[in-house]
């Protein structure tokens, strides 16, 4: 029998996956809080504001209604931005208590929580009581919204608590063009999905500037060891991070000029000011917010992410890019493996 799924939050991510999962054969709600955009799906099976030239089949549903979205269902999938997870999972946890409901829960958002520094899993398992919910998994890896929605083959991860759950997810989400691998290390998938979005500022930045091939290499590998520095200081495998959620979604982010992050690392490198960027961009930079939790955090542990702390300076301090970027390189030598 088909699974019931509730998506939640139709951004471009959202909507493509709601579309996947419906091309899969499953039952699928497609939750926005914007009655417009339910209007638009349901009536033009559009949504022009986030996937662009693209038609959704007419088995899509839409609904502004929560209680009608999650009614019955086997799972319901976040897709909202990081920062506003934690208030949409209150009102799903209210529905599921007043019904004494169980679900298995899915998160494909990229983001650490500010002032927490939580990880989406861990705010989902504050917020969802655990008589509610039988699992809490992660689907993440290198997915353009963009290159799903025209079938690109694309690779990704799911990680759960739950190992059942995690191959089942994997048989939802399965096709001939989404191939998704299981993992039980929650956290490593996590981080790596969170901070490659501040690899991908720098990246765009990088890029804005002038600079070349050699830059975005050194960017990305050093970039990774100080995420994976950060997320083996909470557990994490570290062969996570040369995996789909670590090394295979900085490649993707810091080099798409579909990424959000990256296009607007280019326009603060071309000289536009952070407020002219997240008011022309219309769409979520995961990395502004996660820039700011990662480095603050790094410092919490005391974990080095000069890459990270560089970035922070230019997007909270007005740092100067260039000077910053000469700082960098200019630190002490040091060995490349510590
Ligand atoms: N786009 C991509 O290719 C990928 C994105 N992701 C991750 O998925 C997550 C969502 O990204 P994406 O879909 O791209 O984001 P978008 O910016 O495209 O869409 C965000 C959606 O969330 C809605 N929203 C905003 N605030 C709230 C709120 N308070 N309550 C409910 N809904 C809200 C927006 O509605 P409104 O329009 O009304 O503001 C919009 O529908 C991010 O964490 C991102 O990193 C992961 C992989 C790929
Ligand atoms: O996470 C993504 C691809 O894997 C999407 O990144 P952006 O949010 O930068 O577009």
């Amino acid at each position: 029998m088909a699974k019931k799924v509730a998506v939640l939050g139709a951004g471009s991510w959202g909507s493509v996956l709601a579309s996947l999962l419906d091309e899969n054969g499953s039952d699928v709600k497609l939750w926005s809080y914007n009655p417009q955009q339910v209007k638009e799906l349901n009536e033009q099976h559009t949504n022009t504001k986030y996937i662009k030239n693209f038609t959704f089949s007419d088995s899509l549903v839409a609904t502004n209604d929560l209680k009608e979205a999650i009614d019955g269902v086997d799972y319901i999938l976040f897709v909202v931005p990081t920062q506003v997870t934690r208030s949409v999972a209150k009102q799903v946890a209210a529905i599921l208590t007043e019904r004494n409901q169980k679900v298995n829960i899915i998160h494909a958002s990229k983001g650490i929580e500010e002032k927490t520094y939580l990880r989406l899993s861990q705010v989902l398992a504050q917020e969802i009581d655990a008589k509610n919910r039988n699992s809490i998994s992660v689907l993440s890896g290198p997915s353009q919204a963009e290159d799903v929605v025209t079938h690109d083959i694309t690779l990704v991860t799911v990680a759960s608590d739950n190992a059942h759950a995690a191959e089942e997810i994997q048989g939802l989400f399965m096709n001939n063009y989404f191939r998704v691998y299981t993992s039980d290390d929650v956290i490593g998938v996590e981080i790596g999905a969170a901070l490659k979005n501040i690899i991908a500022l720098g990246a765009g930045a990088l890029y804005g500037l002038g600079y070349k091939d050699n830059a975005k290499a050194a960017l990305m590998t050093r970039g990774l060891a100080e995420i994976s520095r950060l997320g083996t200081s909470f557990g994490a495998n570290p062969l996570t991070f040369i995996g789909l959620s670590g090394v295979g979604d900085i490649i993707v982010t810091a080099t798409s000029t579909n990424s959000r992050n990256w296009r607007a690392g280019n326009e603060l490198g071309k000289g536009h000011s952070l407020d002219e960027v997240v008011k022309n961009m219309g769409m979520v930079i995961e990395g502004i917010a996660t820039t700011r939790a990662a480095y603050e955090l790094s410092k919490k542990r005391g974990v080095e992410m000069p890459i990270t702390s560089a970035i922070y300076h230019v997007l909270y301090d007005g740092a100067d890019i260039k000077e910053t970027i000469n700082q960098l390189m200019t630190r002490e030598g040091r060995s490349e493996i510590e």
